[in-house]
């Protein structure tokens, strides 16, 4: 993985709608000075849930940094799911949000809504989480928290949702609520 926001294709054959990319926001991560488990353990679960990882991204925690990244993955790569892990806090340098609102075209507060909810059954520090979720052109971007098992268990409760969610981003016509014969 490159350490800068330079990113580096590692597939080209894909399945639009189940392609993913990880961006962890690390400031000591950026240095070298801690292994990405974060984004190794996002990766993982990514891939054990049926989606092809085609990027790794380690940026520091800088909006601007974070908001190049994402108009990459999403401009040009056309990534169809983007995952960020870390600085979604209150410390001084937790800037993934603002880095992630300034290339948001609409956001999708419900996913977002959903984790901090969800989070709170295990730790009240889950409120301090200031993670966004939304949409840039065809890409959906959702923002986690930094450690591991905060990251895990954050995507666990989106993932039920982001297939159909996914399908009507690409721009699924189907009626939701259709009735099945
Ligand atoms: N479901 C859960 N939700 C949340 C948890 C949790 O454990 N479960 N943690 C909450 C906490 S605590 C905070 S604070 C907020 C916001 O977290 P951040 O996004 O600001 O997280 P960071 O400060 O960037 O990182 C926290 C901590 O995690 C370790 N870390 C960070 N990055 C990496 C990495 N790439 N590889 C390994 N470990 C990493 C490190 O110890 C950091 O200090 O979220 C709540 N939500
Ligand atoms: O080095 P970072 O950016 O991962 O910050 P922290 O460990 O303080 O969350």
């Amino acid at each position: 993985m490159r350490k800068d926001v330079t990113l580096q294709t590692r597939a080209n054959a894909v399945d639009h709608d189940r392609t993913a990319a990880v961006v962890t926001v690390s400031d000591r991560g950026f240095r070298g000075e801690r292994e990405d488990r974060s984004g190794d353990a996002l990766e993982a679960r990514l891939v054990e849930a049926g989606y092809q990882v085609v990027e790794r991204v380690l940026v520091p925690d800088e909006a601007p940094a974070v908001s190049h990244a994402l108009r990459t993955l999403s401009d040009e790569r056309s990534v169809a799911l983007v995952l960020t892990t870390g600085g979604t806090g209150v410390a001084p340098r937790d800037v993934t949000p603002e880095g992630t609102a300034a290339v948001l075209e609409k956001t999708v507060p419900g996913m977002a809504e959903a984790m901090r909810a969800a989070s709170l059954a295990k730790t009240p520090h889950a409120m301090i989480s200031r993670a966004l979720a939304g949409i840039r052109r065809r890409t959906l971007i959702v923002n986690l928290p930094g450690s591991p098992k905060g990251a895990v268990e954050n995507l666990e409760v989106i993932l039920p949702a982001l297939p159909h969610a996914l399908a009507k981003i690409q721009g699924d016509p189907t009626e939701c609520g259709a009735p099945i014969d």
